[in-house]
Formats: C-alpha cells, sequence, structure tokens
C-alpha cells in the first residue's frame, strides 16, 4: 500500500495545516503557515515513498507547536529534522503540521486519526500534548479511522521540547529529543489513563496529566502570560496568583459517594502522573497505568508556608505534612460552598474556567509510544 503524505503550500487559509480527504488511503497536510521549516518544501520529506515491500510504512503525523517554549520549540525542531529523517525516513512516512493557534492541534490530531495515521506525535510542552491528548477524542468518544477494515489503531507520542514538560517527567524521560525520536523509531507502545472533566450542559475535556483548582490553578493562568521568562514563569504566576488569594470551603464527592465539606482548601490537585508547574512533584504516587487518579489536597495554607515547604513540594515529601492529604479515586466531583463563581481550575497547565466540574479516570484510554 501506499501513503503519501503531501505537503502543499497554496491550497491552505492563511496559518493554516489540515488534513484533507483525498481518497482513504491518502494522508495529505496543507498549509501556507509561514513557520514551516525549509524541509517542508522538501517533497522527498513528506511524501511517502512508494514501497513493495510488504512492510507497511507507518504514517507518523508530528504536530510542532513553533511557539512553545517561546519559541524555542520551532528552533529546536528544525535543528532536529535531520537526525528525524535519518532515522525514521526509510520505514515512516513522516509528516510535520505545524500549529497556527491555540486548539489547531486538536483538529490535526482528530484528522490525522480519521486518516489512519500511525501515531500523532505532539512536539512542544504540555499544553501541545494537552490538545494532542484533547484530538483523541470528539463528542466524548474516541476518535476512529475512517476506513473501518484498517487494522491498526493510533497511538499518541511525544517529544517534549516546552518550557515545563511535566508529564515526560513522570515517565523518567530526560530533555532529550534524539531520545524521543529513538524511541518513535522503536515504537513500543503501552495503555495509558486520561482523565475526563466534565461540567452540566458543556462538552468533556481531556487531561492526562494534573488538573488542578484553585491556587495552583490561578498561578497557572497568571504564569501562561510569563513564559517568555522560562521555568521562572511558574514563581511569577504563584506570586500573582497569592495576592487577594483567599483559601475556600469546597465540597467533594468522591467514587460517586456522599458529598463532604473540606474546609479552607488551598489548592486540591487530581494526578493522574506526578508533576505540574515546572517540576513541582504534586501527585507523587500517581501513575498513568495505575487505572485512578492520586487527588492530593493543601488546606489553609498561609503564603509563609510556601517559603518553608516549597523544597517538600518540589521533591513530593509534602504528604507528610499536617495539612496536606492524599487519596487514590476514580472520579471526584468538586463545587465550592460560596457560589463565587471565581475558584479556578486548569488540567496540562491549560486554563478550563471556574467550578463546578467532575473528573473522572478512563483507564487506558490511550496507546503511547513509550
Ligand atoms: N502557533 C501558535 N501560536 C501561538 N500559540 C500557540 C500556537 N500553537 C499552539 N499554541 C498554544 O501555545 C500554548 C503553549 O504551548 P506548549 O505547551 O507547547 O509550550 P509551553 O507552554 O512553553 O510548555 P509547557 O506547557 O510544557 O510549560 C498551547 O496552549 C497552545 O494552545
Amino acid at each position: 500500500m501506499v501513503m503519501v503524505c503531501y505537503y502543499n503550500h497554496l491550497l491552505t487559509p492563511v496559518g493554516g495545516v489540515r488534513f484533507s480527504i483525498t481518497k482513504p488511503s491518502v494522508l495529505r497536510a496543507e498549509t501556507n503557515n509561514p513557520m514551516a521549516s525549509d524541509l517542508s518544501s522538501d517533497r522527498s520529506v513528506f511524501r511517502g515513498v512508494s514501497s513493495s515491500s510488504p512492510i507497511r510504512r507507518r504514517d507518523l503525523v508530528f504536530v510542532v507547536n513553533p511557539r512553545g517554549a517561546n519559541g524555542r520549540t520551532g528552533k529546536e525542531w528544525k535543528k532536529l529534522l535531520p537526525y528525524l529523517q535519518s532515522r525514521l525516513g526509510s520505514d515512516c512516512n513522516i509528516c510535520e503540521s505545524l500549529t497556527s493557534g491555540p486548539s489547531h492541534a486538536i483538529d490535526i490530531t482528530r484528522e490525522a486519526i480519521r486518516e489512519g495515521a500511525d501515531a500523532v506525535i505532539a512536539v512542544g510542552g504540555d499544553g501541545t500534548l494537552h490538545e494532542v491528548v484533547n484530538g483523541f477524542f470528539w463528542d466524548g468518544k474516541p476518535v476512529a479511522n475512517w476506513n473501518t477494515e484498517a487494522v491498526h489503531s493510533t497511538a499518541l507520542g511525544l517529544i517534549p521540547l516546552g518550557t515545563g514538560s511535566d508529564f515526560a517527567r513522570t515517565l523518567g524521560w530526560k530533555n532529550d529529543p534524539r531520545e524521543a525520536i529513538d524511541r518513535i523509531a522503536r515504537g513500543v507502545r503501552s495503555r495509558i489513563d486520561v482523565g475526563v472533566i466534565s461540567r452540566e450542559g458543556e462538552g468533556s475535556h481531556y487531561f492526562i496529566n494534573v488538573a488542578d483548582i484553585h491556587l495552583s490553578a490561578k498561578a497557572g493562568f497568571y504564569a501562561s502570560r510569563y513564559k517568555k521568562f522560562g521555568n521562572l514563569c511558574y514563581v511569577i504566576g504563584a506570586l500573582q496568583a497569592f495576592i487577594g488569594h483567599h483559601n475556600q470551603d469546597l465540597r467533594i464527592k468522591v467514587n460517586e459517594g456522599e458529598w463532604q465539606t473540606l474546609s479552607q482548601v488551598t489548592a486540591l490537585c487530581v494526578g493522574n502522573a506526578k508533576y505540574f508547574g515546572g517540576g513541582m512533584k504534586i501527585t507523587p504516587n500517581a501513575d498513568p497505568q495505575s487505572g485512578s487518579f492520586e487527588v492530593v489536597i493543601l488546606q489553609d495554607f498561609k503564603w509563609y508556608d510556601f517559603i518553608l515547604k516549597l523544597h517538600k513540594l518540589y521533591n513530593g515529601t509534602h504528604l507528610s505534612l499536617n495539612n496536606v492529604t492524599s487519596r487514590n479515586v476514580y472520579t471526584i466531583e468538586v463545587d465550592e460552598i460560596s457560589g463565587s463563581g471565581n475558584i479556578f481550575i486548569q488540567s496540562d497547565g491549560e486554563h478550563l474556567g471556574f467550578l463546578p466540574r467532575k473528573l473522572s479516570i478512563l483507564p487506558g484510554a490511550i496507546e503511547m509510544i513509550c
């Protein structure tokens, strides 16, 4: 079978990359994105080679956020392309899709899965990974290949090139993109869990790393404005979030049980993986293959507690503190008591809105190249 990954600068709207169906077995990326790398115009890279071998060439779609890590992702990606081509070009059809703005990675991923890509690889930070993960779902269900006779499924891949790249830390991956490409070349897949967040009257939202509520979510909201300062953005975001912060009584319902009240919550963190905020080991026992979340709740923290206990939050030893609790859950509903409507929630470092929300685990929902 011949799979073609075809790059065309003439056919798309400004700044876009999209896949369009020409015939079921053809995967086509189209763009006129000015950020497209030099190699984008080299069709020998993006066009599949007709193969007479009975072994099917894998179709790999790399979803690259050129603005990730304040533009470092785009620069690093360009430097990586020759290695990528040398490592994967002989066995795989390689397709590069540069995102043109927020949420674009979701659409690219959905189209790639429907077109039968073997893997969609997020190239960027946790925000890009988050969008690619959301692209694996549509209308509350997993996205499927349009070709219902296809025997392969689409795996998720990751080349961590963001500011924080916290999800990769849980997997023990070094911040080495060549190592990530070697991993993709090996192509070993494992099932991992995904979290789903819902609210009455709204569509579902998915996350792979950590979802968190109140102070930390507010800090993440502000941190996103200061990404140009690298990991320092999380410190600046936290300082800004502290201004006017009040711990709040919240109510939670765990595993469909009874509602219970939590007093003076500073932050409530739901971990599918361990790290957030640029390396803080907030949910140290979370494991994306466990089939459950670790929920860590910080209560009645004062500003000076963060100064005195910050090292514990970074190295994951904070669970021994009096006002920190941890539990394993499958579902958790969180609502506020005061009705202020301003308790922040974020997932994978992306601002999601405000309470209430229900968070549930989807065990083994995605196959990941590990
Ligand atoms: N072309 C683009 N221009 C501007 N923003 C973009 C573009 N493509 C994607 N984005 C947005 O950039 C945000 C951040 O991207 P990403 O997570 O890759 O990098 P980061 O924030 O530096 O890393 P981390 O999330 O690991 O700290 C994402 O939320 C995404 O919506």
